[in-house]
């Protein structure tokens, strides 16, 4: 059985049918990008799925769980965590006390003085950060890392909860094209060392068609192909929706898979 299965899920705003009826299943260990042209209804399936959207109508089973009807905090300790940004009222914080601040989040233990939560799981903290290459940099602001590291400890936050799942809303966005390979290649790395699931939406080809397992894409609400890079590149429903969009499929050069 996978991991996750989405069946039949919906969303309208008003007049507006966001999503209209998809379903796909993520098994774990799979990396799975979400693509479409803009206004393909994207955010609102990842945010049916992690809970901060509630579907009109279907199902989302996590090990066979419903989490239609969950709030999303429920459904982050179930095991669906999600990348943090890290809000700029963090940024003063050190890399390590942001890890740390995302432990004692999981386990309800916000204190009042922050000075107690400095010695609470600094080590499970540092190690999370050993996974992402940013032990070296605890001890530094996080105000005074380069992006492509902000990204790292943010990745770093959403492991906090062991997920089975982690979803990536464009987890590339704004980077520089080595960072982005550098962010994918450690994202995939982690999904085989931990067995974990990820789902994440990009507008970036050249990262989707490098590091994804799978691809599901999206057109008007509607799920039009699913499967690898090869088949969706093919395939000609997709060529069509991105038809004078500007974005190409021609395999990217020059990239580490
Ligand atoms: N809160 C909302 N209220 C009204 N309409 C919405 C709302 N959120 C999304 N929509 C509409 O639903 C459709 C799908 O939007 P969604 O943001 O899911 O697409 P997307 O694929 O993530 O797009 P983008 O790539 O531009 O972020 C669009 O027509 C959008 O205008």
């Amino acid at each position: 059985m996978s991991l996750l299965q989405v069946r039949n899920i919906s969303k309208s705003f008003g007049g507006v049918q966001a999503v209209a009826g998809i379903s796909f299943d993520v098994a774990a260990g799979e990396l799975l990008a979400l693509i479409g042209p803009n206004g393909a209804g994207k955010s609102t399936t990842f945010n049916m799925v992690g809970g901060q959207l509630a579907a009109s109508s279907g199902s989302v089973k996590l090990d066979g769980h419903e989490l239609v009807g969950m709030r999303p905090r429920d459904i982050w300790r179930l095991g669906v965590g999600r990348t943090f940004q890290i809000a700029a009222t963090f940024a003063s914080l050190t890399v390590v006390e942001n890890v740390q601040m995302a432990l004692l989040s999981h386990r309800s233990r916000i204190y009042s003085w922050f000075s107690r939560a400095a010695n609470e799981y600094r080590s499970e903290a540092m190690e999370l950060l050993a996974q992402v290459g940013m032990a070296a940099q605890a001890d530094r602001p996080c105000s005074e890392l380069a992006y492509g590291d902000v990204k790292r400890v943010e990745l770093a936050m959403g492991l906090a909860n062991d997920p089975k799942l982690l979803l990536m809303d464009e987890p590339t966005a704004g980077m520089a094209p080595q960072e982005r390979n550098d962010l994918m290649a450690l994202t995939k790395r982690l999904v085989v060392d931990r067995g974990m699931a990820v789902l994440f939406t990009e507008h970036s080809m050249d990262v989707v068609f490098a590091y994804a397992d799978r691809m599901i894409v999206l057109a008007r609400g509607k799920l039009i192909a699913e499967g690898s890079a090869q088949e969706i590149r093919n395939h000609p429903k997709v060529q069509e929706v991105y038809f004078g969009s500007g974005k190409t499929f021609e395999k990217p050069t020059g990239v580490a898979a």
